[in-house]
């Protein structure tokens, strides 16, 4: 371990973040009753530009009125390179209670983004007197922010979260597909014996996300899939998210949250097995040993640490 001890991401679930657009209130209370962990309310891409006024409304209002439970709260503001994002913040925060718990900030491409968002959220804050500070999630969804994406994890203590964004993020990488997340038909390997194996075009971006969000304690997150309709593609993707490190992912329609709850939420099987292990290695160094065979495996030092993360993962979602 460096001497720079690897700081704990924010203890709160994420399995699952719900996204709905601003522009379309009639659902609000469906999120609000959904088994999301996480609420996304966007004023965003999925908001059209002569909608964008109604829809901060509408999220204002949703904000002061409706009853979000223990949900995270998030609000996606517009991208810095629009009209749209500043005036998405000041009226938030000046006509938004506090009930608010982050905005999320789409197409991030380099710290330098964030000190804007957080000079102007800093102001507000200030002039309003709010006493809780709104947090930050971004996404990683161009070339330039998965360029920089060590320097954005690090770029304010507000920041919680980073999400990869595949539909942008394939757009800004010019790569030569409509999908969102997913497999992709034409991102496969011919093996000698002339059988077709499908590689995983998302992973690059996954592991720089995850290395950055551990490196300065945030979480890690997977993010839409676009077809809602294919289950086991959603999980497959999930899947491959968690089993590199990600602690959730979005969910684009509500069909998907349940599928998404259920990757990120070790099953019991995965915590007997981190218990047992636990337990072994227990018992090995009872007797002076860094080392012993669990199931016909090698467990030692490391293997604590890997079990802890499975148990604490459960016992956060437990509570
Ligand atoms: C995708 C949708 C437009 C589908 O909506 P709809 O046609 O209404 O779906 P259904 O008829 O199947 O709905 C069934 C019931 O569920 C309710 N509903 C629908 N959507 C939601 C929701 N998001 N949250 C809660 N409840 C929802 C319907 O009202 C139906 O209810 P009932 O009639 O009572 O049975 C729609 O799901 C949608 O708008 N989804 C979110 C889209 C969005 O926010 N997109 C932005 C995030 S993805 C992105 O931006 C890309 C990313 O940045 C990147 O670059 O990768
Ligand atoms: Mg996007």
């Amino acid at each position: 371990m460096s001497f720079k001890v690897q700081p704990q991401a924010p203890a709160v679930p994420n399995r699952c973040q719900l996204f709905g657009p601003g522009s379309r209130p009639a659902i609000f209370e469906k999120m609000a009753a959904s088994a999301a962990d996480v609420i996304n309310l966007d004023l965003e891409d999925s908001v059209s530009p002569s909608d964008k006024d109604n829809a901060r409304k509408n999220v204002i209002d949703a904000i002061n009125d409706i009853d979000w439970g223990t949900k995270t709260l998030s609000v996606r503001i517009n991208g810095l390179d629009t009209p749209y994002w500043y005036r998405d913040v000041i009226d938030v925060l000046e006509n938004a209670g506090e009930r608010i718990d982050r905005f999320m900030i789409p197409k991030v491409g380099c710290a330098g983004d964030i000190y804007a968002v957080d000079a102007l959220v800093s102001a507000v804050e200030a002039a309003k007197g709010r006493t809780k500070k709104v947090g930050f999630e971004v996404i990683i969804e161009t070339a330039a922010g998965l360029a920089h994406v060590e320097e954005i994890a690090a770029a304010s203590p507000r920041m919680q979260a980073m999400s990869l964004g595949a539909a942008d993020y394939a757009a800004s990488m010019g790569m030569q597909t409509t999908g969102i997340g997913g497999t992709q038909e034409n991102y496969y390997m011919r093996t000698p014996d002339g059988a077709t194996h499908w590689s995983d075009p998302w992973h690059a971006p996954t592991v720089a996300i995850v290395a950055a969000c551990r490196t300065h304690g945030l979480l890690p997150v997977d993010g839409p899939f676009g077809d809602f309709s294919d289950d086991q593609g959603f999980t497959a993707q999930a899947r491959r998210s968690a089993t590199l490190g990600m602690v959730g992912k979005w969910a684009i329609h509500p069909k998907q949250v349940a599928l998404s709850n259920e990757v990120f939420t070790p099953s019991e099987a995965q915590i007997t097995e981190a218990r047992e292990i636990l337990a072994a290695m227990a018992e090995a160094e009872a007797s002076g040993q860094g080392a012993a065979v669990y199931k016909g495996r090698l467990v030692d030092l490391a293997s604590i640490r890997q079990a802890e993360v499975i148990v604490k993962q459960s016992e956060m979602i437990t509570g």
